[in-house]
């Protein structure tokens, strides 16, 4: 009898949970003699997913929770039965913060682009001239370009510079922690080129294609978000429970993969040797490249940054808020004065994580031209993040207690010709490397969603690689 096949997934963030679960699932509901092995660098799953549960506050140390529109995490939260425990953010206003002073985001618009006139046109983010510009974006002729493009000057030629440095670029800045004169439009927003190329206009197409409706006064906001009552940690938590027992392996790094005569060789840190005959490496770049540094195709990894970021939970008592603001939280634009580049009122977007008569703020820090913000102490970045909080608000006491997380290269950077380079690598990959798969928020998107959508895809791969 021939010995079950083995498929070693490397990385346990949600990416690789996920492909290690529907394979699982797969393999036993097809009875496909298949092992499925999960191999973890960290003491723990979850990889960005880390919530903390301190004096009745959940505290998100990393993500807070997931786009409604895009399916697959909702899917994945409920198959895992978790269906009862998915709460919608409370809808309120956000805001940007620009030279000081906090502007709603204007209803009907699509990460930034107007969609309806009126709002914009009564928004205070803009001059007249500003106006008009975005405005001109119904009659600028469309460009088409074979090649990728940066997101910032496409932004920029389309709706003019006001636009986007008080409303896109802060936007984008709280999802990419990027510099969006360098960032891929095709691996970003794919979907504005496209509208342009079709509508000849982001105007016109947005409204086509995604209307939005404007609330009719006292009528709540739709949420866009979504979480779980008990952290996102409690959905890396259901799928670690599902996993079969003895297939995860955590406190184990992949050093390096080997092929061979069949299969492969994963090199551990513990000095062991596993073989696979398929793998998934859900693993940042950098990680997947010193796995296979023997390869000259995966030397573009080096080169790809990621951003280091942290932030700081802050839970206060009620009555230490003296100046409060109606909302769910603002992201900063580059032109203010500020160190922090956004902040959530979690208590507003997520009421169930915060207890009655308390507080809980969580700023964000980081951007390319500042990562050593990301070093300094703790009480250095409470300090800084209260400083820039009380330009705006009034906050008499300190914090009861406060949570700060530091994330080192977490926020991959898609720069222009990203999917370039990816596809090269990918091809290579398929001939030299056949049933390797690379999966995560370094290739294919960096939202939950998106991760989770690439784990699924990985399954796929390797379930067809395994029946060739
Ligand atoms: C502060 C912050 C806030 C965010 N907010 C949101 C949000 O609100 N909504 C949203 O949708 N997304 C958000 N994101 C993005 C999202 O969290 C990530 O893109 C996603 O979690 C990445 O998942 P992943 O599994 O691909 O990678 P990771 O979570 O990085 O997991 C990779 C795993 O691989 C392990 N590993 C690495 N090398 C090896 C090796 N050699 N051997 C074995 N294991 C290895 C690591 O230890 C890690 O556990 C946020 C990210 C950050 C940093
Ligand atoms: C700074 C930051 C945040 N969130 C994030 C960062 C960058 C990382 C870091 O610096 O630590 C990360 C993030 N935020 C979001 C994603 C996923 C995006 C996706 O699935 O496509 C990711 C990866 C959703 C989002 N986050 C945001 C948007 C835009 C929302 C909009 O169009 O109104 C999206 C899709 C904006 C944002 N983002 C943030 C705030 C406070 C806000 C303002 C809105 C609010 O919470 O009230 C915090």
């Amino acid at each position: 009898m021939s010995e079950n096949k083995k498929v070693v997934v490397i990385g346990g963030g949600i990416t690789g949970l996920t492909a290690a679960y529907y394979l699982q699932k797969e393999c036993r509901s097809q009875s496909l003699p298949v092992d499925v092995q999960l191999i973890e660098a960290g003491p723990s799953l979850g990889g960005k997913i880390k919530t903390e549960k301190r004096e009745g506050f959940t505290i998100e140390r990393g993500p807070d929770s997931f786009l409604e529109r895009k399916k697959s995490a909702t899917r994945l939260a409920e198959e895992v039965g978790l269906k009862d425990s998915l709460v919608p953010n409370g809808t309120g206003q956000s805001y940007i913060l620009v030279k000081g002073r906090l502007h709603k985001i204007p209803q009907g618009s699509f990460m930034g682009i107007p969609t309806k006139i009126r709002p914009f046109l009564f928004s205070g983010l803009f001059t007249p001239a500003g106006k008009i510009r975005a405005a001109m974006d119904l009659f600028i002729p469309k460009k088409t370009v074979e090649e990728d493009q940066a997101l910032g000057l496409f932004f920029k030629r389309r709706l003019g510079n006001q636009v986007v440095e008080n409303l896109i670029e802060p936007l984008l800045s709280g999802i990419y922690a990027g510099d969006m004169d360098e960032l891929s439009l095709q691996a970003t927003f794919p979907m504005f080129y496209d509208l342009e190329q079709r509508y000849g206009s982001l105007i016109k197409g947005l409204r086509k294609e995604y209307p939005r409706r404007i609330p009719k006064k006292g009528e709540k906001k739709p949420s866009m978000f979504r979480t779980l009552e008990g952290g996102l940690g409690s959905l890396v938590d259901s799928i670690e429970n599902q996993l079969e027992s003895g297939s995860v392996l955590k406190n184990t790094k992949v050093d390096h993969i080997e092929k061979k005569e069949s299969g492969y060789h994963l090199l551990l840190d513990d000095g062991s040797v596993r073989e696979a005959d398929s793998i998934v490496i859900a693993a940042p770049h950098f990680s997947a490249q010193r796995m296979l540094s023997q390869y000259d195709f995966m030397a573009p990894f080096k080169e790809t940054n990621a951003t280091s970021v942290a932030n700081v939970a802050m839970a206060f008592d009620e009555s230490a808020i003296k100046k409060d603001i109606d909302g769910t939280g603002f992201v900063v634009s580059r032109n203010s004065n500020y160190r922090i580049t956004a902040c959530t009122w979690t208590h507003k977007k997520w009421p169930h994580s915060t207890p009655d008569g308390k507080v809980l703020l969580r700023c964000y820090v980081g951007k390319p031209n500042d990562q050593e913000v990301v070093d300094l102490s703790d009480e250095e970045i409470v300090e800084l993040a209260l400083k820039d909080l009380n330009k705006i608000m009034n906050i008499s006491d300190r914090p009861d207690f406060s949570v700060v997380t530091r994330w080192y290269d977490a926020m991959p950077q898609y720069k222009v010709g990203h999917k370039d380079r990816l596809k090269k690598v990918y091809d290579q990959m398929a001939s030299e490397l056949p049933g390797v798969y690379l999966a995560g928020g370094s290739y294919e998107g960096i939202g939950l969603p998106d991760c989770i959508d690439q784990g699924e895809a990985a399954v796929k791969q390797v379930l067809s690689y395994l029946k060739d």
